[in-house]
């Protein structure tokens, strides 16, 4: 067969139910799209003006949208640039054709073409999801230029005649459908509006016919201005030093509905090599991580396009709040959607970056607020950290972790604070009550010991190590190394293992445990009878298996190694040495039972049945000393 070349042909009837129904996600979408061309309207007339190509006498330009729930009609009125027949020739009724596009090729040379939103020329077509007819009353700015009204019930037929419209500018009329209805309430019309439109660049203002005026006590009316839906300049559009600290409350108040102030925020403000504006706000946590919620509201020239777009915005900073434009962003037609190239991951860098370069320059120039707002900061730097490996990079140095007392250092302080008695070790505790009896005894030799007790502090913790194998994170129950004398080198000693092996008896016949561990060690304080120790890989993969509860990893496969070691300077524990058990089976018995206990309290919560057990020998052991 000879090769043959053409052009694909397609039917409008075919095509158009497409466009109407499908190509947009949402009903609402019309809001967005209709207003948004009010706006270019009016964006192209003030251009020209600027441009000197018309000069124009009034400068009171704005949108209004008028709901009548009785003829179920909703009007977006513009004073813009408005149509001639031949342009709504040109541009609405070739589908496709955008008028936006046509503008600004004419005037590309003049000025920034950023301000202007529309370009696929498709649109305007979103109004048939709600509507059965839609009509368009416009008369264009040209002088002397007659009325056009456009009449479409939703099929490829059009009515074009004359129009009534006496002033310059658009009026386009939806009869809306029954698929469209709920918009005929007021509040879902204005919601979507403030969804979509709330900084858009000119004053919105809606209108509902047959409302009942506001009345004063005496029933008088109140003459009240009409006040726009919309902030026409959000303040990210302004230059950061021209902000001050209540507009950004403001700001941060009127956008989130959040009513308790953020701690801080970052305003972005780029022109090269792609535009971008907006402010991020660390909010106050005062719930659990695993709760928390941010908002990240993407904006298109003013326009909103989504929420929490996970290719612009890197997924952990979907913990914050804040608003981010960038014209540039390669939009789909249904524009909620992004063409994922490479550029988007360049914006999503620059936005990672700038968040690492803010608390980097707060930890070096203001550490405290840095350590006043740290608490707070925290899960977000851990989660960001573990979530995107430069971020963790640049955020390494500037980690903190609070002590017992409240104070902050980072790892780099720890170890130099402790330089000669540990090596490379941080000693942590994930519950400072159940473990005070470690954190003290460690204190008493002074080692300080930090505070690792939120849930994203294990995964943290084992990433901090994966990336520097010269630190080790240790929790204070998994090793005793520092608290004994020097002279633990002896429990290698024959004396030392005959000495274990008679209290591994006392105690495993006492408790009646077979499997039990046991360890003679001499700590340098003698208050204590004996400790429970749990390495800290074992406590880890006994945590890991917790956590994935059914996986089905039967957790007997991994037996607890807890450990008990006993103090060889404690006046109890010299008692179990130097009896005979024989002799003083009932006594010894006791004394064991109740150190073991001692030391699994201050290890772990004991079970309810051990509580009862515990209690009562207490009871009983304060019987024979009265
Ligand atoms: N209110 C209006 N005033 C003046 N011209 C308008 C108005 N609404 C639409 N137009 C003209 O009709 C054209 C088509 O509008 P439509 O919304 O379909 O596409 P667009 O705005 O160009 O692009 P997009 O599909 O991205 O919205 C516009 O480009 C504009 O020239």
């Amino acid at each position: 067969m000879s090769k043959e070349k053409g052009s694909l042909s397609i039917h409008s009837e075919n095509i158009f139910p497409i466009i109407k129904k499908w190509l947009y996600s949402d009903h609402d979408i019309f809001v967005r799209e209709l207003v948004s061309n009010a706006c270019d309207a009016i964006t192209k007339l003030t251009r020209l003006n600027s441009l000197g190509e018309i000069s124009l006498e009034d400068n009171e330009f704005s949108v209004k949208i008028i709901l009548d729930k009785e003829n179920k009609t909703i009007k977006i009125i513009d004073n813009g640039i408005g149509m001639t027949a031949e342009e709504i020739k040109k541009y609405i009724n070739q589908i496709a054709f955008s008028g936006a596009e046509d503008f600004l090729e004419k005037y590309k040379d003049k000025g920034d073409k950023e301000q202007i939103i529309g370009h696929f020329g498709l649109g305007f077509y979103s109004a048939f999801m709600v509507a059965e007819r839609v009509q368009i009353n416009t008369k264009s700015y040209v002088e002397n230029s007659e009325s056009a009204l456009w009449t479409c019930e939703g099929g490829t037929e059009f009515e074009i005649a004359d129009g009534t419209k006496e002033s310059r500018g658009t009026e386009i009329t939806l009869f809306v459908s029954d698929e469209g209805k709920s918009f005929l309430d007021e509040y879902t019309l204005r919601s979507t509006i403030e969804k979509y439109c709330s900084f858009m660049p000119f004053p919105i203002y809606l209108e509902v016919v047959g409302k009942e005026p506001n009345k004063d006590e005496d029933g008088n009316v109140i003459i009240e201005d009409p006040k726009a839906i919309n902030v026409t300049q959000p303040l990210y559009v302004k230059k950061p030093n021209e902000c001050t600290d209540e507009e950004y409350k403001e700001f941060y108040k009127d956008t989130f509905k959040d009513f308790k102030e953020p701690l801080f925020w970052i305003h972005l403000n780029m022109d090269y090599p792609f535009n971008l504006k907006g402010i991020l706000y660390f909010p106050k946590l005062n719930t659990e991580f695993d709760t928390l919620e941010g908002q990240i509201k993407l904006y298109n020239n003013q326009v909103f396009v989504a929420n929490n777009i996970k290719e612009v915005i890197p997924e952990f900073l979907l913990l914050l709040k804040g608003v981010i434009d960038c014209p540039d962003l390669p939009l789909n037609v249904s524009r909620s959607f992004l063409q994922n190239d490479g550029f988007v991951k360049k914006i999503s860098d620059y936005i990672s970056k700038k968040v690492s370069d803010k608390l980097s320059g707060m930890f070096k120039t203001d550490r405290l607020s840095y350590e006043k707002f740290f608490d707070d900061i925290s899960p977000f730097i851990k989660y960001g950290s573990l979530k995107d490996e430069k971020f963790a990079k640049k955020v390494e140095e500037i980690m903190l972790y609070k002590n017992k007392s409240g104070n902050f250092v980072t790892i780099s302080e720890y170890l130099d604070l402790h330089a000669g008695k540990l090596e490379n070790k941080v000693y942590y505790t994930t519950d400072i009550v159940q473990q005070a009896h470690y954190i003290e005894l460690l204190k008493e030799h002074g080692i300080d010991v930090l505070i690792l007790n939120h849930s994203i502090d294990p995964p943290f913790v084992s990433l901090l190590e994966s990336k520097n194998d010269k630190v080790k994170f240790i929790r204070v129950d998994a090793d005793l190394s520092d608290v004994l004398t020097d002279a633990q080198i002896e429990s290698d000693t024959e004396e030392t293992i005959k000495i274990t092996e008679e209290l591994s008896n006392v105690f495993k016949s006492a408790l009646n445990k077979e499997e039990m561990k046991l360890k003679v060690e001499s700590f340098k304080s003698n208050e204590v009878s004996a400790m429970i120790v749990l390495s800290e890989e074992n406590r880890r993969m006994q945590d890991m298996l917790k956590m994935y509860g059914n996986s089905g990893i039967d957790p007997n496969m991994f037996p607890s190694n807890e450990e008990l070691v006993l103090n060889k300077n404690n006046k109890l524990v010299d008692f179990l040495i130097n009896s005979n058990y024989e002799e003083n089976k009932e006594l010894m018995d006791t004394v064991a039972m109740q150190v073991y206990d001692l030391a699994l309290i201050g290890h772990k919560k004991l079970s309810p049945e051990k509580m009862v057990e515990f209690l009562k020998r207490s009871n009983k052991i304060l019987n024979m000393i009265i």
